[in-house]
């Protein structure tokens, strides 16, 4: 089988130097509903990601309790490459309590929507404002990185966002923040806000996105296309109700427009590694149709397909499954088996075959498959047997 990769077809309109991940897997997946890190678990989280290659490591609040107070120090003394970031309210209570754990930077978020300053804090635009100042100047103060963000920023009034992200903006924070918190943002959305984000602030824009519509990773997307620097993900997606950007999908995505960028900046073939780690700390499989990683992310079935893919894989896949540390599977025992696929099973065993044998024996296979599918080895056994006859 020859691999024959064309890069011409991959259009490098999305430099993979332009935008960095942050990943959330130890603040946001923890909100998922089966993810209880222990501390042992955490270390192994953040290592993994490290070595992976990710930018920046979003944590648990330490306002949880003393345990996640002392979980975020131990991470912090691993020494990564990756930043190690927390994730408070915009409070001066958390604030003061995050610096202490020595951690590169502070998440803060304040909610902006009519739902949340009816219904969580209770403060107007003018009173966030006030409250962003005094944290973010305490924050600053300490030396380290600082980031704001809008919780539930596409049901606010853009009016509002962009008075509080210029003021923000101007009191010196590294990066504001745009959260798609109930999923409900779609990819035009989220383009066109980000760019009005762009023209209005000089720092750098993160995009937090959940899946609630089954847009995060097209809506990720459209954020880094509109400017957006740091695209928060967990690994498989996992976070509150149904998760939010999945790292792998994202990555999937943005391969397509910088393959070797990709390449590059992580180590890509240890996406199984990452997806299996989190899968046995949570107690659930991989999805079946998971990214890059699904059991059945690349099977290929369809005799039509499987002539091509035979030739060149390029041709019914987007990215070779080599890059990201996985295989491909090839089904060529079904009813949609074709003679292209027998040929190629055929010769894999030495065997070679007429057209007219060829056509018979798939006919057979297609026959014998309409009741259940054949496995290689029963595959085998019929040409052995053909050759023979
Ligand atoms: C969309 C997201 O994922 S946001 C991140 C969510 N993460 C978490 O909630 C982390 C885990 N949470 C916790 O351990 C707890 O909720 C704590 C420690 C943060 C707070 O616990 P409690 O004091 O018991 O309060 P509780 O959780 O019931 O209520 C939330 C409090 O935060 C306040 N709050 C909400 N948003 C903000 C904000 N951006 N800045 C400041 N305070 C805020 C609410 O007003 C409420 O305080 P109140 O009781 O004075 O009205
Ligand atoms: O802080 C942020 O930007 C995101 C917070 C969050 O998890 C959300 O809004 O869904
Ligand atoms: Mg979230």
């Amino acid at each position: 089988m020859s691999q024959e990769f064309r890069n011409q077809e991959y259009k490098a309109y999305i430099p993979a130097d332009r935008w960095f991940i942050i990943d959330s897997t130890l603040r946001e997946g923890e909100q998922f509903a089966r993810a209880s890190f222990s501390s042992d678990d955490k270390i192994e989280v953040a290592q993994a990601l490290d070595a992976f290659g990710v930018e920046f490591i979003e944590v648990t609040t330490p306002m949880v309790n003393e345990q996640a107070a002392k979980d975020a120090v131990r991470l912090v003394n691993l020494g990564l490459n990756a930043k190690i970031i927390t994730h408070v309210r915009c409070a001066m209570e958390d604030a003061r309590r995050a610096i202490d754990t020595g951690v590169h930077g502070l998440d803060l978020l304040f909610g902006t929507s009519s739902y949340l300053r009816e219904f969580s804090h209770g403060k107007s635009i003018e009173q966030i404002i006030d409250q962003a100042r005094e944290v973010i100047q305490y924050v600053k103060s300490q030396g380290v990185q600082v980031r704001f963000s809008a919780e539930d920023t596409f049901r606010s009034e853009e009016e509002d966002l962009l008075k509080v992200y210029q003021a923000v903006d101007e009191i010196g924070v590294n990066r504001v923040g745009l959260a798609d918190t109930v999923g409900v943002a779609t990819p035009r959305q989220v383009y066109s806000l980000v760019r009005e984000v762009r023209k209005a602030v000089k720092c750098d824009i993160e995009f937090h996105g959940h899946n609630d519509t089954g847009c995060a990773i097209s809506n990720a997307y459209e954020a880094v296309e509109a400017g957006a620097t740091h695209i928060d993900t967990t690994i498989l997606g996992i976070g509150e109700r149904n998760g939010i950007t999945p790292m792998g999908g994202f990555l999937a995505r943005m391969f397509t427009f910088d393959p070797q960028g990709l390449m590059d900046k992580y180590n890509l073939e240890m996406l199984p590694q990452l997806d299996n780690m989190i899968a046995r700390m949570v107690g659930l499989p991989i999805p079946w149709n998971n990214y890059l990683t699904g059991e059945f992310a690349y099977n290929h079935k369809a005799g039509m397909h499987l002539k091509a893919i035979y030739l060149n894989p390029g041709a019914y896949e987007a990215i070779p499954p080599e890059v990201f540390g996985v295989g491909r599977r090839i089904q060529a025992g079904s009813k949609l088996t074709g003679k292209h696929a027998i040929a190629f099973k055929a010769r894999e065993l030495g065997l070679h075959f007429g057209e007219h044998q060829l056509r018979d024996i798939t006919d057979h296979i297609k026959a014998l498959a309409d009741s259940g599918d054949l496995d290689d080895e029963h595959i085998a056994d019929i040409l052995k047997s053909w050759v023979l006859a």
